[in-house]
């Protein structure tokens, strides 16, 4: 099964997320585009956070070298990005995907991150519990309802009670778990979560 893990914005956890279901699944991993942070991009921060020795992590499909939308990236670096050329990689294993920013960030003049998510994929919307996030969370869910797709949402942050239940109501996706706010991220940290959502993300 391929996992699509977009969020509700940029910075709102969906990296730590992947981190801990490739981690509960045993996963691959693949962050089709990278901006920025070359050196120390998602793929390595998911390496250094999983423990088991069964994932793989995947080479990004466009890696670019500025920290900005992918559209606006790729014109830095000189290149225009085509959808085409971003092929899931093969593997007999789960496949944890991970976007770049929210849904509709650009990767041209016309696709978006919206256009990676093909309808056979399972998405994972990442909520981080900030003032304005109820709205983010229901603009983007409403979005991928779009597409009739499987819909579950991991929230990050300390436990919000009445974010959390406007957001399940009025959508009815499935609720995965929570991260709640962490000091820092380690792999004992990510296994924990990991063991946590494991029952859920395999009913899922
Ligand atoms: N529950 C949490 N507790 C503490 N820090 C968190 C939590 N969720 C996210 N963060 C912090 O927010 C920052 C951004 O998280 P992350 O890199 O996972 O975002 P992202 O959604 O993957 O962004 P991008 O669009 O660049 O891929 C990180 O420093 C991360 O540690
Ligand atoms: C560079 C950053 N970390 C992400 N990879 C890309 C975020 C793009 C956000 C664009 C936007 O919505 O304004
Ligand atoms: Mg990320």
């Amino acid at each position: 099964m391929n996992f699509f893990i977009t969020g509700i914005s940029t910075d709102v956890g969906k990296t730590l997320a992947s981190a801990i279901i490739v981690e509960a699944l045993e996963a691959d991993y693949w962050k089709p585009i990278q901006a920025g942070d070359l050196e120390y991009s998602d793929s390595h921060k998911v390496k250094e956070l999983i423990s088991n020795n069964k994932s793989k992590i995947h080479k990004n499909s466009y890696a670019l070298h500025t920290p900005m939308s992918p559209h606006g990236a790729a014109d830095i670096d000189g290149i225009k990005i085509d959808l085409k050329k971003i092929v899931p990689p093969q593997t007999e294993n789960h496949l944890v995907i991970e976007g770049a920013g929210g849904l509709l960030v650009p990767l041209n003049n016309t696709d978006t991150i919206f256009d990676l998510i093909r309808p056979d994929y399972k998405v994972i919307v990442v909520s981080r519990h900030y003032l304005g996030s109820i709205n983010h969370s229901l603009l983007t869910i409403e979005k991928l309802q779009e597409k009739n797709l499987e819909i579950g949402i991991i929230f990050s942050g300390n436990e919000h009670p009445t974010t959390e239940s406007i957001i399940l109501n009025k959508t009815g996706v499935s609720f995965l778990g929570r991260i709640n706010e962490e000091d820092a991220f380690n792999k004992m940290i990510v296994k924990k979560y990991a063991d946590q959502l494991k029952t859920g993300l395999e009913s899922f």
